[in-house]
């Protein structure tokens, strides 16, 4: 698989790791100093473009990469407020992308599990639930991708909470999510539930960027020959 790494920070270079592994090929890197290379010419060579930047690129990065007709692997976090553009786009057009705010098998089961969970506590409102996220210093988004995946899943499903704040709450229809900043936690993230009685709460803690990096070159093998929008549940068959 000929690869273009669209971002050739701490993702991109973990995914290029991982990539040759897996007897990959990449054929193009892009970064801010060499952005004028991100060309439809360019990415002629590519049977996938993987774009791991910032909240600020991800998106106009993904549109051009949907107009040069490459299938996109994307892990870029805090731009979905622009997702469901990116949605209609992708299916008036027919292209193929895959996202998820967080490519760890790991995190993917502890989804399954946080949803299960919230489940369960949705008959107990005796419990608070309150999220906490810590990450590395240079990390520019807050909350954590994964942390408004696992809020998402959790007010889903617990019917008296209506949204998440990025703050400490005693609002009952507020699902709290507290983000810490400490060098350099690549990626924890904690789900309490806390009563009088006793606290349950499910933890998961990345000891390095391996994880992401081998999800998203799992999910680069996933989307070559296919057409739509998907997520790492279709990618690893959860
Ligand atoms: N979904 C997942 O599993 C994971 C998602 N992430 C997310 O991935 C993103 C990148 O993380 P990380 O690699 O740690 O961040 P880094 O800051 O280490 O790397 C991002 C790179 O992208 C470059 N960049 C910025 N803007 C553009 C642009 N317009 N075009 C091309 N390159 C650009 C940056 O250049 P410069 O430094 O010069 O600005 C930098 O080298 C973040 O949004 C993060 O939250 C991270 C880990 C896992
Ligand atoms: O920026 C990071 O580093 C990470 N970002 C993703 C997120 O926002 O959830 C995934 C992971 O936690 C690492």
């Amino acid at each position: 698989m000929r690869i273009a790494l669209i971002g050739y920070g701490k993702m991109g270079q973990a995914i290029e790791k991982i990539a040759l592994e897996r007897g990959h090929e990449i054929v193009l890197k892009i970064d801010v100093d060499n952005i004028d290379q991100f060309t439809r010419e360019n990415l002629a060579n590519a049977d996938v473009a993987i774009e791991f930047t910032s909240p600020h690129s991800a998106y106009d990065n993904v549109m051009k990469l949907f107009e040069y007709n490459v299938p996109v692997v994307c892990g870029s976090t805090g731009w979905l407020d622009k997702y469901e553009a990116v949605e209609e786009y992708a299916l008036q057009q027919q292209c193929a992308m895959v996202y998820a705010s967080n490519y760890s098998v790991g995190v993917n089961i502890f989804f399954e599990v946080n949803k299960r969970l919230a489940e369960l506590m949705s008959s107990h409102p005796d419990y608070t639930v309150s999220m906490e996220e810590i990450h590395h210093t240079q990390k520019k988004d807050a909350p954590s991708g994964t942390a408004v995946t696992l809020a998402e899943q959790v007010i889903q499903r617990i019917p008296q909470l209506k949204k998440w704040v990025n703050n400490m709450s005693d609002n009952p229809q507020e699902l709290g999510i507290i983000s810490e900043r400490i060098d350099p936690a690549p990626g924890t993230h904690k789900v309490l539930y806390s009563s009088e009685i006793d606290d349950i709460e499910i933890i998961h803690t990345a000891h390095n960027r391996t994880g992401f990096a081998t999800g998203a070159v799992l999910a680069a093998e996933f989307i070559i020959g296919k057409k739509g929008l998907y997520g790492m549940k279709e990618v690893l068959g959860l």
